[in-house]
């Protein structure tokens, strides 16, 4: 696909182009040459006005893109943004831009590339991505990127056009880094970069996503998107079920101060039956991002987030991350404390997967047979080591298969890709569900043949409740604002409290910490993330210490997105778990023998 520098559409936030003149197609050997000669001074000289922060800064595309204090990382994004040209023209398509540091703290930013299908970009960039990084001055980074064209058989010098979108959520310094992307992005001949301004990153892969599908991809056609198929839910759930009144239509959500609850703000004027109040909006202006509050604060810590208290006690609350790619639920449990019951990604999945099944069994019940039949599909959970056990065994006894990759979005999504019906979450509140483009064309096909046949039956309400979840639910990446809708449509449908749904399968005792070290990178793990390969001795140790434990289960690995080692430590007692988690701690501590 070639496109120019006035195609593509889209009215987001930010709005206009920016880019260079674009396409000279059919060029002769000369021009080609003075285009690449072009090109080449072009980069070099925007190369020159984005210096290394210092030598011995190491940049590493980890869990989820690059990672570092803001302020160094104008030469990181700069160059991120001539990659994610590289990749707009390799794959033909328009990609994605987030200078985000999601949970980190407000001082942190970071970058990622989302891929034309709205996912992570793939991983087999990740070392070109990095050696770009890395690259020690202008002069080598150019070298590698005319390289690293050839080696993947990019055409430079604007025989075809790329194209980007551009989000942001509220740090700081995500202004001066936006521009850093522009000036790299413009350093590829052809380029254009749509800045979609303040969003979520969910938001930003949902527009990506779409833009490639050659459909609408605004803000608003997002709210819509979610605000109609949340509407669609809703109309669906059983009339009169018995709720004994336990059902509150309230629902308190921590925004972090960040970009979620400005968006939550917006889309709550479209939805109806929802009586939502935001705190801890970044419009509200009072509150540090992250600091204080935010889903990892509430799920690492199980503690309620700032402006939360006893006025709360019972209530229905949600806390969103920093970029709201990250949902979990809370209530606060005692009124002379900050401790709550935590709801995280493993029980917001159970309760989809419970919901998405019996939608699937009462679809395929007997007075919906003889058209076309049964409809089959091959559903599958993925969860990361972090999935507390009891989870793992509820979903196992539902009869779904269970599968485990390593921590991060990129790889769990890929896996739930495989199925027809892919649920995936981290116990940290990121995740989704994804349909297969095969079972969501006979889904429809049954759900049109039920509409002529059997219309208002529980089968083709079943159906319509299918299609509904798919468009509502963020096919790109894990997405609070539309996670959060999904919760509240299915507790409406089973007429659950906070109650019900915290009593569907008790977690088992778990604790996590974090261990400073000097090098996080001496820690190699294998096994999905459980086992310790390095440092030697570290594995045995732990291996020692988990067995004085009943059901004792424990871990550790090197943060990707924090300069840290994580541990993690699951027992049949709160005491247990705090005591397993201390000692291998302590071991971390003496193989690195280095602060904590
Ligand atoms: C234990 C934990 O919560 N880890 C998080 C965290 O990664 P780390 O590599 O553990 O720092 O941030 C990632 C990005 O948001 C998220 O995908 C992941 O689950
Ligand atoms: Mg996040």
């Amino acid at each position: 696909m070639t496109r120019g520098r006035d195609e593509g559409g889209g009215d987001g936030g930010g709005g206009g182009y920016y880019g260079t003149e674009s396409a000279v197609a059919y060029a002769s050997p000369t021009i080609m040459e003075s285009m690449m000669a072009e090109q080449h001074s072009l980069l070099l000289n925007s190369a020159c006005l984005f210096p290394l922060p210092h030598a011995g800064m190491i940049f590493s595309y980890g869990t989820a893109g690059f990672r570092a204090d803001g302020t160094k990382l104008l030469s990181t994004v700069f160059r991120a943004g001539v990659l994610a040209a590289l990749r707009s023209l390799r794959t033909g398509s328009t990609v994605g831009l987030m200078i985000t540091a999601s949970h980190n703290p407000i001082g942190d930013n970071g970058i990622k590339i989302a891929d034309p299908d709205g996912g992570m970009m793939t991983q087999d960039w990740e070392p070109s991505a990095e050696a770009l990084a890395n690259a020690p001055d202008p002069q080598s980074f150019v070298e590698l990127v005319f390289s690293f064209a050839k080696e993947e058989g990019i055409t430079l010098g604007g025989e075809r056009s790329a194209e980007i979108l551009l989000g942001r959520d509220t740090r700081p310094t995500g202004e001066a880094l936006l521009q850093a992307a522009k000036q790299g992005i413009k350093a590829i001949v052809g380029s254009v970069a749509l800045d979609m301004g303040v969003v979520t990153t969910p938001q930003l892969h949902w527009m990506v996503r779409r833009k490639n599908m050659g459909v609408r991809t605004s803000e608003n056609d997002y709210f819509m998107q979610l605000s109609e198929s949340f509407r669609c839910l809703m109309n669906l759930c059983p009339k009169g079920i018995e709720t004994n009144g336990s059902i509150d239509s309230r629902l308190i959500v921590d925004g972090a101060n960040g970009v979620g609850g400005d968006k939550l703000e917006q889309l709550k004027k479209l939805l109806l039956g929802l009586n939502i109040q935001v705190r801890n909006s970044s419009k509200h202006g009072q509150g540090i991002l992250n600091e204080g509050v935010g889903a990892d604060y509430v799920q690492k810590g199980r503690v309620s987030p700032c402006c939360f208290g006893p006025k709360d006690l019972g209530l229905r609350c949600a806390s969103f991350d920093g970029d709201a790619d990250r949902l979990v639920y809370f209530r606060i449990s005692e009124a002379n404390s900050n401790s709550i019951d935590l709801v995280d990604g493993d029980k917001i999945l159970s309760l989809f997967a419970l919901f998405m099944k019996e939608q699937l069994q009462i679809l395929n019940t007997s007075e919906s047979q003889g058209l076309n039949d049964v409809l089959i599909s091959r559903v599958g959970v993925v969860q990361t080591a972090y999935a507390n056990g009891a989870s793992t065994d509820y979903l196992k006894k539902l009869g779904l298969e269970v599968a485990v990759t390593p921590t991060g979005v990129k790889y769990l999504h890929k896996k739930a890709a495989e199925y027809d019906i892919g649920f995936y979450f981290e116990a940290n509140g990121h995740g989704t569900i994804l349909f297969s483009e095969d079972f969501l064309f006979k889904l429809q096909g049954k759900s049109n043949d039920l509409a002529f046949s059997n219309a208002g039956s529980e089968s083709h309400k079943a159906a319509l409740r299918l299609l509904a979840v798919s468009k509502l639910i963020n096919q790109a990446v894990g997405d609070a604002l539309s996670g959060l809708l999904l919760v509240e449509a299915v507790l409406q449908y089973m007429g659950w409290s906070m109650q019900n749904w915290i009593e569907l399968y008790d977690d088992l005792p778990s604790r996590q910490l974090k261990v400073k070290v000097a090098d996080r990178s001496a820690v190699i793990t294998t096994n999905t993330e459980t086992q310790v390969l390095q440092p030697f001795g570290l594995q045995d140790a732990i291996d020692f210490e988990t067995r004085k434990y009943h059901r004792g289960r424990c871990f550790v690995r090197p943060s990707g997105t924090e300069d840290i080692i994580r541990v993690y430590a699951e027992a049949s007692s709160q005491e247990a778990a705090d005591s397993l988690a201390r000692s291998v701690s302590h071991h971390i501590f003496v193989a690195f023998n280095c602060l904590s």
